[in-house]
């Protein structure tokens, strides 16, 4: 894996900081546009002022089965850090069903195996059509594929959405879903919700960002403690009776007939957790499959069959057994660089540092050389972001400094989260404030790095702040009964910008014939700039020499 060094484009004599503005595009509209409508003089004149160029960053661009399908952190840092596009896993295991590869693999059979001993097969995931975490059609897949296999009982445990998909829409899936269960139930076969609850209340934290969620999943999906009611639709209408909150905080729910819950989670059964995205299917895989495990107390283990759908940690080999074989990114930037000797420095803030580390090198947790490579995780609050919308991008900047200022580091990343997470709440004002907190830290940051000598690329790995307005089919602004606009709180299909910041005389300049570039040549650009030249197989580099 050794890298050659370029006869064209000398090494910069400072830093390379790749700066991801997580959740930051462009949009070609003004309303509902938070970064447009925010106050960012530093920002707006790094785009004036450096040679800047928008990237894809959605669908197809990213390894997504479709161009209508957004994207997002995980495909874009993949894409960041392997400088290639992958089938990523929304495409795997979509292509995995409809061959029918899926149902011949080992994991499979045992899943079925187990649950025609006797178990109940239980599936657990996110349930919304988003395809950033999961598919509604995949799992319908598998429960017609169990159902055909002979097996007797199936219980549902669904993650309700409302972050990748309209922000009350659970009832658009959980509906028509309860009318496609009562089509498949017969004598032979029993099939029902048993319980769910709002994807940010319960089991799907990430980055150990807050075990109480996952606690409060394992309670209601395996213990089946919590608030009982008769059906999904009754809960969710109960809870949003009660409070006025959107469907990723909906509170866990249990069904239950005559007090005792549908399908709890014994000795024997066997489950799947259908989300092919890794990072916030990892705390609740480990707490299937871990036989010592400090986190929070599960009560005994129920001995399962448990499996992913894709292996969702490469190092770790977390879970042990799973569906489909996750997309193979070998040759990564950081695994290059790492075996070139090239020192490396990541930092974000809890919520998305696996995305500059794990997503970044090809979905794995590990290093590749401890001793030259530096991760720093900043602590995020455990507060709804739209209270705290400049989250820590403040103590991220001061380590950052520090860190560029300290010569020991010739290549940095740092993900901001503001306007992907801040974005994700659909509040307007909030998303405003975010990216206006986050300005400010570009006017310390980028300074510093130009007074080092340094390059500094800024970018971003999808859009979401760009459209916190939900619009119709016809591109008009949806408005609810009140008039009031409806906020949109998923991810964009928009293009993300790429700025190039750095002193006089680069001797580079943006290459002009790369009209559909994306976020997969942004890594052979940050090795021309580190004075190397790419693997052949990277996707082109965004610069040429002068
Ligand atoms: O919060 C998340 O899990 C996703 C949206 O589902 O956002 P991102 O891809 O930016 O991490
Ligand atoms: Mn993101
Ligand atoms: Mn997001």
């Amino acid at each position: 894996m050794k890298l050659a060094k370029s006869s064209r484009f000398p090494a910069c004599p400072g830093p390379v900081v790749t700066i991801v503005l997580d959740g930051v595009g462009i949009s070609p509209r003004e309303d509902g546009d938070a970064v447009k409508a925010a106050r960012t003089p530093n920002l707006d004149r790094y785009m004036a002022s450096y040679p800047m160029t928008k990237l894809l960053a959605h669908g197809t661009a990213v390894g997504m089965p479709s161009d209508e399908d957004m994207g997002n952190s995980e495909v874009g840092h993949n894409a960041f850090g392997a400088g290639r596009v992958f089938a990523q896993g929304a495409k795997l295991v979509a292509e995995s069903i409809s061959s029918g590869h899926l149902w011949q693999g080992h994991a499979w059979h045992e899943v079925v195996a187990t649950a025609k001993q006797g178990g109940t097969l239980h599936f657990l995931g996110l349930f919304s059509d988003g395809n950033v975490h999961s598919h509604i059609d995949h799992l319908k897949a598998m429960i017609e594929q169990a159902k055909q296999e002979g097996v007797a009982k199936v219980r549902l445990h669904i993650l309700l959405d409302g972050r990748d998909v309209g922000e009350t829409s659970a009832l658009d899936y959980v509906d028509p879903f309860e009318a496609y269960l009562n089509g498949l139930r017969s004598p032979e076969f029993d099939v029902a919700i048993a319980s769910g609850g709002g994807r940010m209340q319960i089991t799907m934290d990430r980055y150990e960002a807050d075990w109480s969620m996952v606690k409060r999943g394992w309670d209601i999906h395996v213990l089946g403690l919590g608030r009982q009611f008769a059906s999904a639709h009754e809960a969710i209408e109960t809870f949003r009776s009660e409070a006025n909150v959107i469907d990723q905080d909906l509170p866990g729910f249990v069904i239950a007939k005559d007090g005792k819950p549908l399908g709890t989670i014994v000795d024997g059964d066997a489950v799947v957790f259908f989300n092919f995205r890794g990072d916030r299917a990892i705390e609740i895989s480990r707490a299937f499959t871990e036989a010592q495990f400090s986190p929070f107390e599960r009560g005994p283990l129920p001995k399962v069959t448990y499996a992913g759908m894709m292996q969702y940690d490469g190092d770790t080999k977390l879970p042990p057994r799973f569906l489909v074989e996750p997309p193979t990114i070998d040759r990564t930037l950081g695994e290059y660089l790492a075996k070139n000797g090239i020192t490396q420095y990541a930092i974000s803030e809890t919520q998305k540092f696996g995305h500059v580390t794990y997503f970044w090198n090809g979905n794995r947790s590990g290093k590749f050389d401890e001793a030259l490579e530096t991760y720093v995780e900043i602590p995020s609050d455990v507060v709804p972001f739209e209270q705290r919308p400049w989250m820590k991008c403040a103590e991220i900047t001061d380590t950052l400094i520090a860190a560029v200022r300290s010569g020991k580091y010739r290549y940095l990343r740092v993900n901001y989260a503001n306007g992907d997470m801040v974005g994700h709440t659909g509040n307007f004002e909030a998303a405003v404030t975010a990216m206006q907190g986050l300005d400010l830290q570009l006017a310390r940051l980028i300074p510093v790095i130009l007074e080092m000598n340094g390059t500094a690329i800024i970018t971003a790995d999808h859009g979401n702040a760009d459209e916190m307005y939900e619009l119709d089919k016809k591109g008009n602004v949806t408005r609810n009964a009140e008039g009031r606009t409806k906020a949109k709180t998923s991810h964009t299909l928009n293009p993300v910008p790429f700025v190039l910041v750095s002193g006089e005389n680069p001797g580079f300049k943006l290459r002009q014939d790369l009209p559909k570039a994306g976020l997969s040549n942004v890594a052979a650009t940050i090795l021309n700039l580190l004075g190397f030249d790419a693997p052949e197989d990277y996707d082109p580099s965004l610069i040429e020499a002068n």
